[in-house]
């Protein structure tokens, strides 16, 4: 009797054998498409005098229709080339209630047998993979457009097959899922984010198929999966919705370059199309049509860690207040009643009473107010060439319009945010002086503000936006967000990992501005080890957190007499993982200026130093800030400086920790003098 190991190479190779036939089949029909196109284009060449335009027109269409078709043919075969490698994942028996028992087979992709129309692979997003994540054997069910479908899961198996060979087949009659998983997470590092479909776990599952949350909050400790379970999540969007969102409808808001180029291969692994991709600070200067230079958040934060001035603290802190966003709507129906400061218009000798001028500024209370203008100027000429029974010279137009904007306290959206403040009592808190930049904690406030004086409508062809790290924004960036992306939202973040605590957003802040949102809150950490993860939760403890049973070495902490011997002890480190096995090593310190100190004693091929410019990062020994490390990983990890003299502030404590917890395998800090009191116990 053949083995269960026996059975499954064979079906192995039998599937291969369709898939390498489909293929083929394809290809001889993307030639035919090309010849077929080359021959129409010629067609048209020659005959293009005889051609009227409807001719052209339609054969512009075919053409069109022609190259779509053959691009659909190019995509499909990548898509088989990858099920080649890797055709499936993962196998469930399923029996449904008063129906058969058939093998599902699910993979990235889907792959139908077209001969036989059978679904040969079913791809890991249809309704019935749900199986595969949700349930061991036994009843189970799964949704579908039509209903729920019952019946029993009689056989559950896991696979890694990789180049097209079968690396092993386990049988699920347990919970295999930690056993494959633990394969998985004991991985080296990649300097780009890998898709985790066959390991997602139940918890995670619920949110990637999540339909109904129009915001969707994924609160989660550090490693537990959030930024891969929210491509994931679009990736099943863009499946479940295919006719309705596109790759481009969708927009990714991302701290940084270096983040946003670590995470933009799993959507293309996953088959779909490169998504959009911003920075906070990009959409900031966009929506203040870069007219006002300003201070990056990177730059808030450097200056906070250098110099934590009381003043500049305290206006960061009163503008990360929810109160502040309440403060502003406040003044924006002050204005709306108190600022407009007109009296009736003279024309000659027609006088344009005051209250019709008034009540046509009403009337457009739900255009925004510095809109109105050319509104009510418009009113206005019509109520003069009423009046008159004339037509107006163009003298008179152009003095009505500019006689409407004059009526009202001010014009420019930069004076009402300096007026803001007046009215508030509160002067002292602006800073925003002509000519200088504006301080980070000003931009979305002056930005918020143009949204409900100007109105923005930029960005309403996006229909999923998703933001990373939602604990560095504040109540008023959420405020413009609200305002500006009104399509469906997931947000994520930690706010353990915050690295600037006077302006950190938790999931209950977030709630308070999106009271419909649904907030999943995640406790499993994958990333770390057991050692790495314990250790880390000294420095910002989280009662909640579960740490994944995956063994390491214990995290070492070692002093040195001077930052000479320490910087050695770095270079020492250095050479062993360089003639090791791991992919990278993350030296993460807390300011730049220690960052680039230590790079200039590691100088060296295969050493980068990772700034606030950089666009990307490559595995080797990348050296680099816990700001711009955020959302990384790395095999080992040493923190350079962990002394009481560098981490002291609560800022500091949060760097700290986002700097441990991106370590996989290894980690170490060091030290001169004393130890930094959040690792002293
Ligand atoms: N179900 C899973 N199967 C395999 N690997 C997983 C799974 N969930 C998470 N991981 C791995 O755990 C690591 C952390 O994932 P990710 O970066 O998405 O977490 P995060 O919560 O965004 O982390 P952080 O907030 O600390 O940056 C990654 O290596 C990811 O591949």
């Amino acid at each position: 009797m053949k083995t269960t190991e026996q059975a499954e190479r064979e079906y192995l190779e039998e599937i291969k054998e369709k898939l390498a036939l489909a293929i083929r089949r394809g290809d001889d029909a993307v030639k035919q498409f090309s010849s077929e196109l080359r021959e129409k284009k010629q067609y048209i060449h020659e005959h293009q005098s005889s051609l009227d335009d409807a001719d052209m027109v339609a054969a512009d269409q075919s053409i069109n229709r022609m190259a779509f078709t053959g691009e659909a043919a190019v995509a499909r075969k990548r898509k088989l080339l990858k099920l080649l490698q890797s055709p499936y994942f993962g196998r469930i028996d399923f029996v449904p209630q008063g129906g058969a028992k058939s093998p599902v087979y699910i993979g990235v992709h889907s792959f139908l047998d077209e001969q036989q129309r059978q679904n040969l692979i079913y791809d890991w997003r249809a309704p019935i993979s749900s199986l595969f994540y949700d349930y061991e054997l036994g009843a189970a069910a799964y949704p579908t457009p039509s209903g729920l479908v019952e019946g029993s899961i009689e056989l559950k198996r896991q696979y890694k097959i990789r180049d097209g060979q079968l690396e092993f087949v386990l049988e699920n009659d347990v919970n295999i899922h930690d056993d494959v998983l633990q394969r998985e997470l004991a991985k080296s590092s990649d300097d780009k984010m890998k898709n985790i479909v066959a390991t997602i776990q139940r918890d995670q599952n619920a949110v990637i198929r999540n339909e109904t949350a129009s915001v969707m909050v994924i609160q989660g400790v550090a490693g537990s999966g959030k930024t891969s379970i929210a491509l994931h999540r679009i990736a099943f969007l863009l499946y479940r919705y295919r006719d309705t969102i596109a790759a481009k409808d969708v927009l990714i808001l991302s701290p940084n370059k270096v983040f946003a180029d670590y995470i933009s291969n799993v959507l293309p692994e996953l088959g779909e199309e490169h998504i959009p991709e911003l920075g906070m600070e990009e959409l900031a200067a966009d929506l203040l049509e870069n007219r006002y230079p300003f201070q990056t958040f990177f730059e808030q934060v450097s200056a906070l860690l250098e110099n934590p001035n009381p003043a500049f603290v305290e206006r960061i802190r009163f503008k990360s207040s929810g109160e502040f966003v309440s403060q502003l709507n406040k003044y924006l129906l002050h204005v709306e009643n108190n600022y407009f400061t007109g009296s009736e218009l003279r024309l000659g000798r027609l006088l344009v009473p005051l209250p019709f001028i008034l009540g046509r500024f009403k009337a457009y209370h739900r255009v925004p107010l510095l809109k109105r203008f050319p509104l009510v100027a418009q009113d206005v000429r019509t109520f003069v060439r009423d009046a008159t029974q004339r037509k107006l010279t163009g003298q008179e137009k152009s003095l009505i319009g500019e006689a409407i904007p004059r009526m009202f306290k001010f014009t420019q959206v930069l004076d009402f945010y300096r007026d803001f403040y007046r009215w508030l009592g509160r002067p002292e808190l602006c800073r925003v002086e002509p000519g200088q930049r504006l301080e980070y904690a000003d931009v979305f406030a002056l930005i918020y503000l143009r949204l409900r004086l100007e109105g923005i409508t930029a960005y309403e062809h996006v229909k999923h936006l998703v933001v990373d790290e939602m604990q560095d924004y504040t109540p008023v960036h959420y405020a413009v967000l609200a305002r500006l992306f009104p399509c469906r939202k997931t947000i994520l973040g930690d706010v353990n990992q915050t690295v600037n605590p006077y302006s950190a957003s938790s999931a209950e802040t977030i709630e308070r501005v999106f009271p419909q949102a649904e907030v999943v809150r995640l406790h499993r950490s994958y990333r770390s080890t057991l050692e790495i993860t314990a250790f880390a939760q000294r420095i910002t403890p989280n009662p909640d957190l579960i740490a994944l049973e995956r063994h390491g070495r214990e995290p070492l902490v070692a002093r040195f007499e001077s930052p000479a011997e320490e910087l050695q002890a770095v270079q020492r480190l250095v050479t062993a993982f360089q003639s090791g096995g791991q992919q990278s090593l993350g030296i993460i310190c807390k300011t730049l200026r220690q960052a680039t100190q230590v790079q200039q004693v590691l100088q060296g091929p295969g050493v980068q130093l990772l700034t606030a410019e950089s666009t990307a990062f490559k595995e080797g020994v990348i050296i680099t800030t816990a700001y711009l490390a955020k959302g990384l990983e790395f095999d080992e990890v040493i923190v350079p400086f962990a002394s009481a003299a560098t981490y002291q502030t609560e800022v500091d404590q949060g760097m700290l920790y986002v700097a441990c917890t991106r370590a996989m395998h290894q980690l170490t800090l060091t030290y001169t003098q004393a130890i930094t009191p959040f690792l002293s116990c």
